[in-house]
């Protein structure tokens, strides 16, 4: 199907908001919400590096648009809309495009978001998607990485090491279990949650390439120490947490996208999380250094390997 048929068959419809003037003009043109600070992320997901040429199209969707929302939802942001990349190989074929556009619309419905606009090329040797979300924030109040200060707590939303487990499932190395496949292929962004810490979190950031690597910046961007007890890192029920091994291969696996962040020690994080339907657990202490370090029954069991990094 010829470029201009795909997006008006399959585009158009999903950009409803006068932002996309119906994707019929050169660039979106949004009006702002007054007084708020705009803000802008965008990653990339590429086959076989991000997910597996298998998975399903329209998790595929999801998953561009949630692991975005989750850089928006670290930030504090509310998203609005969305400029979507789409770079395709011949492997993506009609039925896939539609599949995948179908799921992007449910995602977009889903998070109340709006598709502004994109790009469309065909003839890669495998697929590279591209999504930049567009959000806003109370002026000044926008998440950083660096402010977590020495005696404050440190939290993290939902459970850790999931997706690194629907991963080898979605492999077929081992049984697939479907909670932990969705982990992997539609991680649910804590966009409530983000909201919820603006004027609370001393600094946040979202867990995309493994608790300890992600935790490691955040405590060098903040010029301190986190101190993690692997032991009380919250994991998905099942028989595959046991020893100390698996722990830390769950806290450096990364695909997360929950919300690690710190507070002052006498804030009330769980009310603030109860009113946002979030689960946290308090997993450290902020202290004097630089980075991190994981604790079990108080002994240094840091690996060297920190979690994920591109070459
Ligand atoms: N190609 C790029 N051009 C400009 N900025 C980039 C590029 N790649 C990464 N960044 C910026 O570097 C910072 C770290 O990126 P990254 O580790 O991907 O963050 P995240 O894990 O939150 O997506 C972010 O502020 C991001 O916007
Ligand atoms: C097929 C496949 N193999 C391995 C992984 C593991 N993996 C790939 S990239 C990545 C880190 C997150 O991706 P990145 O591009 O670094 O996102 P960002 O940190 O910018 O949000 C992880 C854990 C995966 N998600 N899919
Ligand atoms: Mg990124
Ligand atoms: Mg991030
Ligand atoms: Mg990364």
């Amino acid at each position: 199907m010829p470029e201009r048929d795909f997006i008006a068959r399959h585009l158009v419809p999903l950009a409803t908001a006068p932002a996309a003037r119906g994707l019929a003009d050169d660039a979106a043109v949004w009006a702002p919400p007054l007084g708020r600070d705009l803000v802008f992320t965008h990653d990339v997901l590429a086959c076989g590096i991000h997910y597996l040429a298998g998975d399903p199209p329209s998790d595929i969707a999801w998953k561009l648009l949630a692991v975005n929302l989750s850089d928006l939802a670290a930030m504090g942001a509310t998203p609005a809309g969305v400029l979507l990349g789409l770079g395709m190989s011949a492997a993506e074929d009609a039925a896939w495009r539609e599949t995948f556009t179908r799921g992007l619309g449910r995602a977009l419905a889903a998070f109340d978001v709006a598709l502004w606009g994109g790009d469309t090329v065909s003839g890669l040797d495998r697929a590279v998607l591209g999504l930049t979300a567009i959000g806003h924030v109370a002026p000044g109040g926008a998440l950083s990485r660096r402010g977590a200060c020495i005696g404050d707590a440190i939290w993290v939303s939902g459970t850790i090491g999931d997706a690194g487990i629907g991963l080898t499932m979605a492999r077929g190395t081992i049984p697939a279990a479907k909670p932990l496949l969705d982990r992997f292929r539609r991680p649910m962004p804590r966009l409530a949650l983000g909201q919820a810490l603006v004027g609370v979190a001393t600094a946040c950031m979202d867990v995309s390439d493994g608790l300890l690597i992600d935790a490691d910046r955040l405590g060098r961007a903040s010029r301190a120490r986190l101190d993690i007890d692997v032991a009380a890192v919250p994991v998905a029920d099942g028989p595959w947490t046991t020893g100390l091994d698996d722990r830390l291969a769950r806290v450096t696996a990364g695909d997360d996208y929950e919300l690690l962040f710190t507070t002052p020690a006498d804030a009330d994080v769980p009310a603030l999380a109860a009113r946002a339907r979030t689960p946290v657990t308090r997993i450290g202490t902020v202290v004097a250094g630089a980075g991190v370090r994981a604790l079990c029954d108080g002994r240094d069991v840091t690996p060297d390997r920190l979690g994920w990094e591109h070459g």
